[in-house]
């Protein structure tokens, strides 16, 4: 069985404002299923960044094919999700309170892990978001939300009532925008939890021969991070001379 999901595509600039893309690999393990037919893993993770195929390929036909792929990261099947995301996803989601646009996402044949690994980055990026937002008082943040699935073509409003497919419109300045795409300001972790489990409802799944809970869709789930300086951190350096105003 092939269980690798690849994970990341992630954008960040680098020091010097060149584009980077990160390309890391993660290996589910095997499942009940597969454990109980004695399957046995096509691939193995051989250090850091490097996966190989166990084929049963003869002697002379492996020599045709490659069979060590090499990757910014690949993280093996006993790697939890939180080292996947620490490693693998934290500096480019964390990019976004500096200003920077990032996106983190997975692809992979059904049954990879796919929404199991991102459910957890989704987590952790929002956590250490909030640890951000904490420890930087001096600053006053508004985290926003927005969810959508890409099913049969149309696009679904995740947090919304109204199934109706939304447009696409394309925005001379902002490029593509989803249009009446709901996007609801975060609370709190509570409320954030909260607006997820609204898109896991809403999310359109179904089963297939390697997955029981299989998505059927893509999801794309957006946070917009808005900051502007405390108003009261603002030094107040102005000079009141009117002797009448409430500072003087
Ligand atoms: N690293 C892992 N450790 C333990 N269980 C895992 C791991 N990755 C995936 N699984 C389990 O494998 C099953 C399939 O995973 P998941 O639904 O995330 O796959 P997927 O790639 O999103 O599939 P699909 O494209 O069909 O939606 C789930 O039951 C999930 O809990």
């Amino acid at each position: 069985m092939g269980a690798a999901d690849v994970d990341g595509p992630m954008q960040a600039l680098s020091g010097d404002g060149e584009e980077k893309i990160l390309v890391s690999v993660r290996l589910r393990p095997l499942n009940e299923k597969e454990i109980a037919r004695n399957d046995s893993s096509d691939w193995e993770s051989i250090n850091g960044d490097t996966v190989i195929y166990r084929n049963n390929l003869s002697v002379s036909e492996r020599s045709m094919y490659p069979t060590a792929y090499t990757f910014d990261r690949v993280f093996g099947p006993d790697c939890s999700t939180k080292q996947v995301y620490g490693e693998g996803a934290k500096e480019v989601a964390l990019s976004v309170v500096s200003g920077i646009n990032s996106s983190v996402f997975a692809y992979g044949q059904t049954s990879s892990g796919k929404t199991y690994t991102m459910g957890g980055i989704t987590e952790y990026s929002i956590a250490d978001i909030y640890d951000y937002v904490e420890k930087h008082k001096e600053r006053e943040f508004t985290l926003k939300f927005s969810a959508m699935e890409i099913y049969n073509e149309s696009v679904r409003d995740l947090l919304g009532t109204d199934t109706t497919p939304l447009r696409l419109l394309d925005d001379p300045e902002r490029g593509t925008v989803v249009e009446r795409l709901t996007e609801e300001s975060i609370r709190d972790w509570n409320h954030f939890k909260e607006l997820l489990s609204v898109c896991e409802a809403q999310r359109q799944i179904g089963e297939t021969s390697l997955n029981e809970a299989s998505s059927r869709s893509h999801q794309i789930l957006r946070v917009t991070v808005e900051s502007s300086m405390q108003e009261f951190f603002r030094p107040l350096q102005v000079q009141h001379s009117c002797c009448h105003c409430e500072f003087c």
